[in-house]
C-alpha cells in the first residue's frame, strides 16, 4: 500500500489536516482596521476612508491610513504626491515614511498595471503586505483605500481582490450612487464574498446633485447589502474628511474604539 493509495490518503488526510497559510493580519491584538472599496473609481473611497480616520482621531485612537497603490502622481517638494495618499495622511494622525504608507506610487494616472509598466515596475503583494505589517504596528487603527473597484488588475495574476483577500481585513463598501449602482454594488458584495471576506458596513454617497429616486435606489441595497448603512453622503460643497463625517456613523462597527477619556 502505497501514499497515493486512495483510502491511505483519504485517511492521512484525516489525520494531518491541510496547512493553510496564516493571514498576515494572525496574531495581531483585535482593532479596528478594515479595506475601503468602491463600485467604481471615483465615487468617494477616499473620501470615506478620511471620514473613518478623521472619526478615529476624535476618538483619540492612533489612526493611520494607507493607499498600497496610487496610480496618479506628481513631484513636489523632491517628493511624488497622490491627490488620495495625501488626504489619508492630512486625516490621520500616525507619522509613517510614505513609502510604507503608499508602497506603489505610480505617475500616471490610469490603471494600475499600466501605470506601472510605463515605470517598469511590478506590483507585488509582499512589499505591501509588510508595510501593512509596520503600519499596523504603530497604529491602533488602520484604514486601507483599495484602487478604483474591486477586481483592478495590479500585475499578472494578482488583483485588488486579491491584495484585501491577503490582508484578510473586513471590507467598507462604498457604493456611488448613480443610475446602474445597484448592480455594480450587488456584483462587488458577490466577489468580496467569494474570497471570504465580510462587508462590515457601505456608505451611499451621493454622486449627482439631483439623482432621480435616490431613496428608492437606496432602499433596493438596503434589502439586498446584508451589511448596515453606514449613512448617506449628500453632494457636499466642500468635501472634507470633517463634513463627510459627520452623516455617518461608525459606532457600530465591530472593534470600533470607544471614545478615549481624554478627548
Ligand atoms: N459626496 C460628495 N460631495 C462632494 N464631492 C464629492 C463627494 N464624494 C466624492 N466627492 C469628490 O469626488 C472626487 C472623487 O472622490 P474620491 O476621491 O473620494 O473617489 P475615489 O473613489 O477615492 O476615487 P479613486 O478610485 O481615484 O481612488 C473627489 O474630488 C471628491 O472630493
Ligand atoms: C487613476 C484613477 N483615479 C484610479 N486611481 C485608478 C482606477 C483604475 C481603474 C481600472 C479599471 O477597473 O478599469
Ligand atoms: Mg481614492
Amino acid at each position: 500500500m502505497s501514499l497515493d493509495d486512495p483510502i491511505v490518503a483519504a485517511v492521512m488526510a484525516d489525520l494531518v489536516p491541510a496547512v493553510q497559510p496564516a493571514p498576515v493580519t494572525a496574531g495581531l491584538p483585535s482593532r479596528f482596521a478594515c479595506f475601503v472599496t468602491g463600485t467604481d473609481t471615483e465615487i468617494g473611497k477616499t473620501l470615506t476612508s478620511s471620514a473613518l480616520l478623521h472619526a478615529l482621531v476624535a476618538r483619540g485612537v492612533r489612526a493611520c491610513g494607507m493607499k498600497p497603490v496610487a496610480a496618479g502622481a506628481e513631484m513636489r517638494d523632491g517628493e511624488l504626491h497622490n491627490e488620495d495618499a495625501d488626504s489619508l495622511i492630512a486625516a490621520g494622525n500616525v507619522t509613517m515614511l510614505r513609502n510604507l504608507t503608499t508602497p506603489y506610487m505610480l505617475k500616471e494616472a490610469a490603471a494600475p498595471h499600466i501605470a506601472a509598466a510605463l515605470e517598469g515596475v511590478s506590483i507585488e503583494s509582499v512589499p505591501i503586505l509588510a508595510a501593512y505589517l509596520e503600519i499596523a504596528a504603530a497604529s491602533d487603527a488602520v484604514v486601507v483605500e483599495g484602487v478604483g473597484g474591486f477586481r483592478v488588475p495590479l500585475s499578472i495574476g494578482f488583483d485588488s481582490a486579491d491584495l484585501a483577500q491577503q490582508l484578510d481585513l473586513p471590507v467598507i463598501l462604498v457604493v456611488g450612487m448613480r443610475l446602474g449602482c445597484i448592480s455594480q454594488a450587488l456584483l462587488t458584495l458577490e466577489a468580496i464574498e467569494a474570497r471570504g471576506l465580510t462587508v462590515i458596513g457601505w456608505v451611499a454617497n451621493t454622486l449627482e446633485v439631483e439623482m432621480r429616486f435616490l431613496d428608492e435606489n437606496i432602499d433596493a441595497l438596503i434589502e439586498r447589502i446584508p451589511a448596515p448603512l453606514l449613512g448617506k453622503l449628500p453632494r457636499l460643497a466642500q468635501p472634507s474628511a470633517q463634513a463627510a463625517a459627520a452623516y455617518l456613523d461608525f459606532t457600530g462597527l465591530p472593534n470600533w474604539p470607544a471614545q478615549h477619556p481624554n478627548t
